[in-house]
């Protein structure tokens, strides 16, 4: 498979703090990544480093080719780079289908496809933005992220502070998403045993350094090298 994403000896922060440290990552195409690892340890600040918003000290990031380390943030999301934050950011005044056509760009995903995809949005369709449950605009960002189609799509915790029953959905969309559609993903999430059930690849960090990077499948077989790293609980 060719390569998607190459991350070569990044190091980055916020202003003066550095909270990245040579971080080595690559990623083909068609292959999904769980980025695990303990609160503050940089999981998010990889992520906005990948769509540009954090200060570069080092290194450089190159997708599908194209060399995008000093690329802006619009520039970055135009060469497809596609982004779910963690605080959801949907378009609070506008219908579930215009937040879905408002970014739309040409390609396999439109707004029937995401419908397909979610079919609680479908029935959603004409209800506003702040009339949705924390579990639909959830899924509504992850459906306004699929309509710019990207190459490399960003989640960070989707599942977070989302009841049991609605995490159960989104892992199965998420794992249809990975697994049957073959779209190209690295997601932060909590609950490391079951995106790694989901994703090919697994890097977690420790205080902004990769500290392990492995096959998800081998981390199912090998539990004991995960809690090493995010303790008992959180490798469960
Ligand atoms: N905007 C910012 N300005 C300065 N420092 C920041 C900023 N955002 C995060 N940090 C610091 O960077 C470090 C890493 O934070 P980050 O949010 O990337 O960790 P994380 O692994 O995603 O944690 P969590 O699981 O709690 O979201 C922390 O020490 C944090 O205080």
């Amino acid at each position: 498979m060719p390569e998607l994403l190459k991350i070569e000896k990044l190091s980055a922060g916020y202003g003066e703090a550095q909270v990245l440290f040579d971080i080595d990552l690559a990623l083909a195409e068609g292959q999904s990544l769980a980025l695990l690892g303990r609160n503050g340890v940089g999981k998010t600040t990889l992520v906005n480093s990948i769509i540009g918003v954090t200060r570069r000290r080092g290194g450089r990031i190159v997708l599908a080719g194209r060399d995008l380390t000093a690329a802006s943030p619009e520039q970055r999301a135009h060469a497809g780079i596609g982004w779910v934050p963690q605080e959801r950011n949907i378009f609070k005044s506008l219908t579930v289908l215009e937040n879905l056509t408002a970014v739309a760009r040409p390609g396999p995903w439109d707004a029937a496809r995401v419908f397909g995809m979610f079919p609680r949005l479908a029935e959603r369709k004409t209800n506003l933005g702040n009339q949705l449950s924390g579990g639909e605009q959830q899924m509504l960002a992850i459906g306004r992220a699929l309509m710019i189609n990207p190459k490399l799509l960003l989640l960070d915790e989707p599942t977070e502070g989302l009841a049991p029953i609605i995490v159960e959905e989104l892992l199965k969309a998420l794992k249809a998403l990975f697994r049957e559609e073959g779209l190209s993903a690295i997601v932060i999430e909590q609950h490391a045993r079951k995106i790694l059930e989901l994703t090919d690849e697994t890097i977690v960090l420790e205080r902004g350094r990769v500290v392990l990077a492995e096959r998800s499948a081998t981390l199912i077989a090998e539990p004991e090298r995960l809690e090493h790293h995010l303790g008992l609980a959180a490798a469960a």
